[in-house]
């Protein structure tokens, strides 16, 4: 099976490194690895973030390893060469819709997040985020207005079937867990958002065993806070999706221990950590392995057909915390390799 990997940029290759060696330990000469540019990395060496022969890798690929992407050097480049548009290009050739974003806190880490203990060992939820739509990919751009002013402008917009697409994704997913959906838009303000709610309750027709329920956007950033284990599936758009994930991490503890899935209809996946290429510790052996561990887990899982081998990397995961290992976020020393060596011992 081949993977494609895209380490990207800053602490991208970092993390990645430390993912690919837990995979070989694991699978043995089950995956045949491709490695391939994107980002900052790939406008540097090929002139686009996004260049043709990494589409044409993925395209070919089982699954991808997706690092990071994002570099301040290039932050002022057209819209369309900077490094964020590897990343957004990718999940919308391959049609890469349903990003699924886990949040649950392992018990070891309960000193590590931003909520009180007690509130924290509560977390345990999937945020179902959509990628192919919203604001994300409207049309944009600047203009003037009548009275000469600079304005920037994004469309926000979603289409009854992508709607359904991804609420499809957030009841299944949802039957596989507690049976409770919870739907977050801004009903209350945005027409996207009210066709949005009416699309997810036609669809809860077919899904009498699941409990569904929506919130403003607004208050589910509140609640999260509050309230994590009240949540068991999330299911929302690109952008409220984007800003929860990020929040739901603190809440488990670091961004550094959050992975990802995002799938297709035919299950070919991306696996990548939610956060980014993290420029103020880049190249100082500081970042977290874990999230990218972990996402390389859901791709055994999901689009490798190896749920063993998933599992046991995820109890290696929480083997090593047991064991003490902690990076800088999670209080502690250890770099990024001597945390890829704990997960790699306690397999
Ligand atoms: N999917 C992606 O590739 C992706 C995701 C988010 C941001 N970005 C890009 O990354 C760049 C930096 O963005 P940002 O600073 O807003 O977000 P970020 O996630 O890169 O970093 C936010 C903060 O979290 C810390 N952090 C992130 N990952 C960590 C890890 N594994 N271990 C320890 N600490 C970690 C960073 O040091 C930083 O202080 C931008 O160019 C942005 O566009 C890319
Ligand atoms: C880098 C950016 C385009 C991306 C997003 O907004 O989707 C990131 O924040 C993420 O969470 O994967
Ligand atoms: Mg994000």
């Amino acid at each position: 099976m081949l993977i494609a990997t895209l380490p990207g940029d800053g602490i991208g290759p970092e993390v990645t490194e430390q993912a690919v060696r837990v995979l070989k330990a694991v699978t043995g000469d089950l995956l045949t690895f491709e490695q391939g540019l994107v980002g900052g990395a790939a406008y540097k060496a090929a002139g686009h973030p996004l260049p043709e022969a990494t589409l044409d890798l993925a395209r070919r690929s089982d699954a991808i390893l997706f690092g990071a992407v994002g570099d301040p050097d290039c932050d002022a480049l057209e819209r369309h060469l900077r490094p964020e548009q590897a990343i957004l290009g990718l999940r919308k050739a391959l049609g890469l819709f349903a990003n699924l974003r886990p949040a649950k806190l392992f018990p070891e880490l309960a000193d590590a997040s931003a909520l009180r203990p007690e509130v924290a060992a509560s977390i345990d939820l999937v945020i179902v985020r959509e990628t192919n739509g919203d604001v994300y990919f409207g049309e944009k751009g600047h203009r003037k207005t009548a009275d000469g002013l600079r304005e920037g402008y994004d469309v926000m917009s979603y289409n009854e079937a992508e709607v359904a697409r991804i609420a499809r994704v957030g009841f299944e997913t949802a039957r596989a867990r507690r049976g409770k959906l919870c739907s977050i838009d801004k009903a209350n303000v945005l027409e996207t958002s009210q066709l949005w709610r009416d699309v997810v309750i036609e669809l809860s027709a077919e899904y009498p065993d699941i409990e569904l329920s929506h919130m403003y956007v607004d208050n589910a950033a509140m609640q999260l806070v509050r309230n994590p284990g009240q949540f068991d599936v999330i299911v929302t758009g690109n952008l409220f999706g984007d800003i929860l994930s990020d929040q739901a991490s603190m809440c488990a503890g670091s961004i550094g221990m959050l992975p990802s899935a995002t799938l297709n209809s035919s299950n070919q996946g991306l696996y990548e950590p939610i956060h980014g290429s993290a420029p103020d510790i880049a190249g100082q052996g500081k970042a977290n392995p874990l999230a990218t561990i972990l996402s390389s887990a859901m791709m055994l899982r999901y689009s490798l057909g190896k749920p063993d081998e998933a599992d046991r990397i995820e109890a290696a995961v929480a083997k090593a915390l047991a064991g003490g290992a902690r990076s800088p976020d999670l209080g502690g020393t250890m770099t990024t390799a001597q945390m890829g060596d704990a997960v790699l011992a306690a397999l």
